[in-house]
């Protein structure tokens, strides 16, 4: 059977393409139908793969429909056909989470080359019980890059912890690389032949969190028509790595405090509970005792979770990497896009070097995929780099000097706590960090 895919079109319908006989010969099309919402459709047609088609919307609309279907369905892949391309939409669209990026005029092939190696690399790495669908996105280079201490102290301690089937709280900011030391915790344990399979709490509302956790039986709602297994059964003796912890309602964190307590789990509209053995790995992006003193985060869960504790550092706090990184980041990128880029220019490595990464190494991974968007030659300058970037640098520059001081009279008050000192400041914690990077403030103190 030809794997399913399901067009979102922002706007217009690209029967051009859709047409193309080496495209239609090879996948079946599938479509929301007038009025139908993409949940209800996904839902419907279970697609591999959704391809959203940009037509001439607006870069925000285009943008949401990736964002929202990312969120609800973090394990489909999402591929975006931009008609009128640009690179603030490219951008948006790695930001947004897209796993691939075609531009017009559109090469029939190579998007049916990128679905088939998409959707069979997938399966392969499910049916070799090595990593998950979710776990395996985006790079695996087996252990973490980076050959400063802090980096080979965590690599040695994510060793050590493997081995030992505890279950593992990681802490750190977004894109330090969480997900991606769940994958090495679980490739290098003994559960390695069985699946990992990521729940991302924080899209989990109370009506969904039983179904999708625990599964449902044949009938036990309108609707279910067949047995289901939760994400729970799905990883029975490997690894259930729940990310977003700190984003979690309360009923989810009751539920899976029960299953961890029980080790067993009951489908909606099923009989006894079932015993299972998995192995738990928790990551948040929030600082879980902050959360646990505003009342938001149970205590007894949070000791439940935090057995073994891994705190990923930001890239702020170990810059000495950046060179190992955009190197791994250039292999990566060659192969994804066939090319043969050399390196970086001195002059586009020290703009890389001035840069804070608020958002940490997918910021890094991210900028550097843009740029191959760009298409540079075998070597990157500073004018290949994104144009936003290289005016995010130019304007910290001429940063007006008052907002500087008041933000880093803020982080001091605040012992460098970016929630409380954005409180401080009526601001966001993400507006916090854009401002921060965009004024270059690092925080000079390791985390302990
Ligand atoms: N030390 C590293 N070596 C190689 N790749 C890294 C490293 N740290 C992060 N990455 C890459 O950066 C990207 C983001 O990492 P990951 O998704 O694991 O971050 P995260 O901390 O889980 O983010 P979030 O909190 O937003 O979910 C991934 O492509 C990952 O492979």
């Amino acid at each position: 059977m030809h794997p399913s895919v399901l067009i979102v079109a922002c706007d217009g319908r690209p029967s051009d393409f859709m047409a193309d006989p080496s495209l239609s010969r090879n996948l079946t099309w599938v479509h929301t139908t007038p009025g139908e919402s993409v949940v209800a459709a996904m839902d419907r047609h279970q697609p591999g793969l959704v391809l959203v088609y940009s037509g001439t919307a607006a870069n925000s609309r285009v943008l949401a429909s990736v964002s929202h279907i990312k969120r609800r369905f973090p394990t489909t892949p999402v591929f975006l056909v931009a008609r009128e391309s640009s690179e603030s939409l490219a951008i948006g669209a790695l930001k947004a989470g897209v796993d691939d990026y075609f531009k017009y005029p559109l090469r029939a092939k190579a998007l049916l080359a990128q679905i088939e190696q998409k959707l069979g690399s997938d399966n392969e790495n499910l049916s070799k019980g090595t990593l998950s669908k979710d776990a395996s996105k985006g790079y695996f280079p087996g252990k973490l890059v980076g050959e400063s201490r802090i980096m080979e102290e965590i690599n040695g301690l994510l060793e050590r912890i493997a081995i030992v089937d505890s279950t593992v709280l990681i802490t750190g900011e977004t894109g330090t690389g969480k997900e991606l030391a769940a994958g090495i915790i679980h490739t290098k344990s003994t559960r390695t032949r069985q699946p990992m399979v990521s729940v991302n709490c924080a899209a989990l509302p109370d009506s969904l969190v039983e179904s999708e956790l625990f599964g449902y039986e044949k009938g036990a709602f309108t609707g279910a028509v067949t047995p289901t297994r939760g994400r729970f059964e799905q990883a029975r003796g490997g690894t259930v790595f729940l990310d977003e912890i700190g984003d979690m309602t309360s009923l989810a964190q009751a539920k899976i405090l029960r299953v961890i307590e029980e080790k067993a789990i009951s489908p909606l509209g099923g009989g006894d509970p079932r015993p299972l053995d998995f192995r738990l790995v928790a990551a948040t992006n929030r600082d879980p005792e902050t959360l646990i003193a505003e009342g938001v985060f149970r205590e007894d869960l949070f000791y439940r979770l935090n057995v073994a504790r891994v705190h990923m550092p930001s890239l702020r706090d170990h810059p000495e990497d950046l060179p190992s990184l955009v190197a791994h980041a250039i292999d990566c990128l060659n192969l994804k896009f066939g090319r043969r880029v050399k390196g970086l220019s001195t002059a586009a490595m020290d703009a890389l070097g001035q840069h804070s990464w608020p958002g940490n190494v997918r910021e890094l991974m991210n900028l550097l995929e843009a740029t191959y968007i760009n298409m540079p030659a075998d070597t990157i300058h500073f004018a290949d780099l994104p144009v936003q970037f290289q005016r995010c640098l130019e304007d910290s520059r001429h940063m007006p000097e008052n907002e500087r001081a008041a933000i880093l009279s803020a982080l001091m008050e605040t012992n460098w706590n970016k929630s409380t000192a954005a409180r401080k400041l009526n601001w966001s914690r993400m507006t916090l960090y854009r401002k921060m990077a965009k004024h270059r403030i690092v925080e000079e103190r390791r985390h302990p």
